[in-house]
């Protein structure tokens, strides 16, 4: 677990209120136990990927580009969604400062369940503030889970040009005040684990690095890399071992 010191716990504390005459129930499941009834693979590897950036700039189809492409190789994957969310748990929050922090808090403690119960989670919020950001992390580093932010970091005027869902244009228009990147701000975070530039590369591309990055930590075994690879490229599980043994993985998955 990082080292966030006294005052980012201290920060937490003083901001969040605390229900009384609750106790913590201990599982009598382990993570271990619980993920070997999960997916193709035995073996814990739930953790937590946070894509961070401007709307527009890839989250959500990197994302769940990402979730297809796991789940089809026997992971267990899920993808949450800002959109989706503020469809459901999160229906009563609008984007104020007060309401993203609270929406980042209500989605960083759902992505925490899903890598808890082993699944790989794949959120995908804006989430432009750093502290916000920061306790997200928090809550799955205290809870000994991986969080690995990627910043999307697709330039606010190529997100702009795009303008898939035509908010930007609206909130040029000033019809959407608020709007992050237009009158509210994107803090970019100093120390991700992955920076993603979407506007420099291709969607499979991105999903690559992810995917790259997964295996590096080993939270992809190596027998499913080698399926990846071999699908995608249709060479001999030989032809890759030099590439294993590189990455520091055993023969074994
Ligand atoms: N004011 C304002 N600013 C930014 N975005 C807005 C706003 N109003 C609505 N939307 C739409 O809401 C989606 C972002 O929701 P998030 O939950 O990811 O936002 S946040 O993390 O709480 O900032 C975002 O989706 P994405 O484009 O997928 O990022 C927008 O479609
Ligand atoms: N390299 C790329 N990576 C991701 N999305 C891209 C890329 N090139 C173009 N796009 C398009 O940009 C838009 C990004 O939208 P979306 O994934 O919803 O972003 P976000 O979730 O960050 O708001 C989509 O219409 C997508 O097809």
């Amino acid at each position: 677990m990082a080292d966030y010191g006294r005052a980012s716990i201290d920060y937490i504390a003083e901001n969040t209120h605390f229900a009384t005459n609750v106790t913590y129930q201990q599982h009598q499941v382990t993570r271990e136990i619980r993920a070997n009834s999960l997916g193709k693979y035995p073996g814990f590897r739930g953790c937590t990927i946070w894509f961070t950036g401007f709307s527009g700039a890839g989250k959500t189809t990197i994302a769940f580009a990402l979730e297809q492409k796991l789940c089809e190789l026997g992971l267990p994957a899920y993808g949450l969604d800002g959109d989706n969310m503020r469809h459901g748990v999160c229906i009563n929050l609008g984007f104020s400062m007060r309401d993203r922090e609270e929406n980042i808090r209500r989605v960083a403690e759902v992505s925490k369940l899903f890598a808890d119960s082993g699944i790989i989670c794949l959120s995908s919020f804006i989430s432009p503030f750093v502290k916000d950001r920061m306790q997200a992390r928090l809550i799955h580093e205290m809870s000994g889970l991986m969080f690995i932010e990627v910043h999307v970091s697709t330039s606010l005027s190529v997100c702009e040009a795009r303008d898939a869902k035509g908010l930007y244009a609206k909130a040029r228009a000033g019809a959407i005040p608020g709007f992050t990147g237009i009158d509210s701000d994107y803090e970019p975070p100093e120390q991700p684990e992955l920076i993603i530039d979407a506007g420099e590369e291709t969607p499979e591309q991105s999903v690559q690095h992810v995917l790259d990055y997964l295996y590096k930590t080993k939270i992809i075994p190596e027998t499913a890399m080698q399926e990846l690879r071999e699908r995608k490229t249709g060479v001999q599980a030989d032809e890759l071992k030099d590439d294993c043994t590189q990455n520091g993985h055993s023969s074994e998955a």
